[in-house]
């Protein structure tokens, strides 16, 4: 565990070791000078005491002034270089988690909740910060000033300073039986915020919803619950730092206080000098800080080791949907459009039913197909498996005769048009929201797209008509204007295929209808046409009727309507309504 994790963090490190060796070398001059200045202040001592002159009080002073202005520059440069490289390490994981979050499938955004994924890329990375940052320099610090400073003590005097330091392994072990709790806490308190994090963004989300249902007061509650699991989740961990560090601290005071007690009864048996007492106890203070920084780095380190895992199981997360070693090419011109499913079974991961039942069929190029059916029949499931946002297996769905597992990701999604059923718009113009899929089209075809998803007269109504700015900062469309803005930006990415998922439903009848028209003209689309809007369904060419996973029916509307089945009984239902 900790041997990956150390791995983990030298993947992040190698490609900065250039500014690592530069501050290690600079780490290993401050703490170089710092154990060279105690050394030179026992010499002045001694010196002084043996021919006190003011020649020589000021030579030391210069010197001991130089050497500590030099240790403030190298010191900053190193800090600088250490905390850098945080900053650094903090910018590639950041943009690496996006990248990589990009490329997951659907399906892991329904187990993973965003409020979880934003605290890790914003919190763990931070954690993960201070790890390279912070801890780093504070362990490099600590080793060195370790390793240079021990060898100084004991020239002066073994004794002494094995006497001085017989309190440190026991502030080691002190920091070892706080580490486990500590690291409990900060898990616990990271949960917590990601929680809270959760319940922010849901709560903001479905702030109409609560107000409707006057749930404000059962909202705050369960903030407030949160809240204090967080608070109590701080506090405890609060509480062990607080017991940690001060405890760390009154321990390196004892050695001082060892020193002081043995080292005066030295001088007065004549075993050191006064310069050495002096010096040892300069030299002794030197360890106090890197000694009780110890306590930090364990705690940033501790941090950081949870931040890790928690960064990589992110990393780990590997979309199932990928192009294949031998993928075929299949150029968008070259399309006719021809859509065939064989045998199609499909099953969410965790769920024990299907939700596509053996399904066949074969759709023409240029056909306009409506797939009508009961809520939750699997219409949605069918039309997701298309353009491969499902994990489906190959031989199942064929376009133009190819299985589409064969096919390029990126050509066979630039092949399908699809407009989900969530009319999903970005806070930004109607403009830029229409030309999502291809920002450099020509302004007129945006309008065009406008214009065949019958949306374009309304947005010339608008302020600034296509620059208008929809969402958060601007102005809100109505459901039906929603729709046919996602339609608009489907139809201009031009595609032979086009999917829309009951995204014509807060239209109204006859515009739906008038919809559909226009694409039975473009007679080089094939549009799949889902829809509990039976009217405008019954224009298309032919229908599919689901019911529980299967194709129960197929056909054109004028024979469908004549067999007694399922189509027909919602049809008698939708002309009754
Ligand atoms: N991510 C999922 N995980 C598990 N089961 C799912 C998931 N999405 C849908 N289902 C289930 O699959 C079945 C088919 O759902 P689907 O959304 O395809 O139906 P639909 O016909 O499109 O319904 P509607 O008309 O309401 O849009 C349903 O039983 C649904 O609960």
């Amino acid at each position: 565990m900790v041997a990956r994790r150390l791995k983990q963090l030298g993947k992040y490190l190698l490609p900065h070791w250039r500014n690592i060796t530069l501050g290690m070398v600079s780490l290993l001059l401050v703490n170089g000078l710092g154990v060279y200045i105690p050394l030179l202040i026992r010499d002045s001592i001694d010196d002084l005491r043996q021919a006190f002159s003011f020649d020589q009080v000021l030579k030391y002073v210069g010197l001991i002034l130089i050497l500590a202005s030099i240790m403030l520059v190298i010191r900053m440069v190193s800090r600088l270089l250490i905390f850098g490289l945080g900053r650094q390490v903090e910018f590639e994981l950041k943009q690496g988690i996006f990248e990589h979050i990009l490329s997951l499938e659907p399906a892991y955004f329904s187990t993973h909740t965003s409020g979880d994924l934003i605290n890790r890329a914003t919190s763990d990375v931070d954690n993960i910060r201070r790890l390279v940052g912070f801890a780093l320099l504070s362990i490099i610090n600590t080793i060195f000033a370790y390793a240079l400073t021990l060898p100084a003590m004991f020239s002066i005097d073994l004794n002494l300073s094995l006497l001085a330091v017989t309190v440190y392994p026991l502030m080691l072990i002190t920091v070892q039986v706080f580490s486990r709790k500590l690291q409990e806490q900060q898990l616990a308190v990271q949960e917590n915020l990601s929680d809270i994090s959760e319940l922010i963004q849901e709560d903001m989300s479905g702030m109409a919803l609560i107000k409707i249902y006057a749930q404000e007061d059962n909202e705050r509650r369960a903030f407030a619950l949160k809240n204090e699991q967080l608070l109590a989740a701080n506090l405890s961990l609060a509480q062990i730092r607080n017991l940690l560090f001060p405890l760390i601290e009154a321990l390196s005071y004892i050695s001082l206080l060892l020193l002081l007690a043995f080292g005066t009864t030295a001088i007065a048996k004549g075993v050191i000098s006064i310069g050495d007492f002096v010096g040892l106890i300069i030299l002794v203070e030197r360890l106090v800080f890197p000694t009780a920084l110890l306590g930090f780095t364990i705690t940033s380190y501790q941090r950081g080791e949870v931040s890790i895992d928690r960064v990589e199981a992110i990393f780990q997360a590997q979309s199932k949907i990928q192009d294949k070693a031998n993928t075929i090419n299949l150029p968008k011109k070259e399309i006719k459009g021809e859509i065939t499913a064989r045998n199609l079974t499909y099953t969410y991961p965790g769920s024990l039913v299907p939700a596509l039942k053996n399904i066949n069929f074969t759709i023409y190029p240029g056909e306009t197909v409506a797939i009508v059916g009961p809520i939750g029949s699997g219409k949605s499931t069918l039309a997701n498996a298309l353009p491969r946002l499902l994990d489906i297996n190959s031989q199942q769905i064929f376009l133009d005769g190819k299985d589409i597992t064969e096919l390029k990701l990126r050509e066979l999604r630039d092949a399908i048009a699809y407009v989900p059923q969530d009319s999903f718009l970005f806070s930004t113009t109607i403009y830029n929201n229409i030309c999502y899929g291809d920002p450099m089209k020509d302004p007129c075809e945006v309008e065009l797209a406008g214009k065949k998803a019958q949306i374009d007269a309304e947005i010339l109504n608008f302020p600034q008509q296509y620059q208008t700015l929809v969402g958060e900062r601007g102005i809100t469309l109505s459901g039906g204007q929603r729709q046919r803005t996602a339609l608009a930006r489907a139809l201009l990415m031009d595609a032979p295929i086009l999917i829309l998922d009951d995204a014509l439903s807060s239209v109204d009848n006859k515009t739906a209808t008038n919809i559909l028209e226009n694409f039975s003209r473009e007679q080089n689309k094939t549009v799949i046409f889902i829809s509990h809007q039976l009217s405008a369904a019954a224009q298309t060419d032919r229908l599919f009727v689901m019911d529980n996973g299967e194709i129960v029916q197929m056909g054109t509307h004028e024979t469908l309507v004549k067999q007694p089945g399922l189509y027909q009984n919602l049809w008698k239902q939708h002309q009754l309504e």
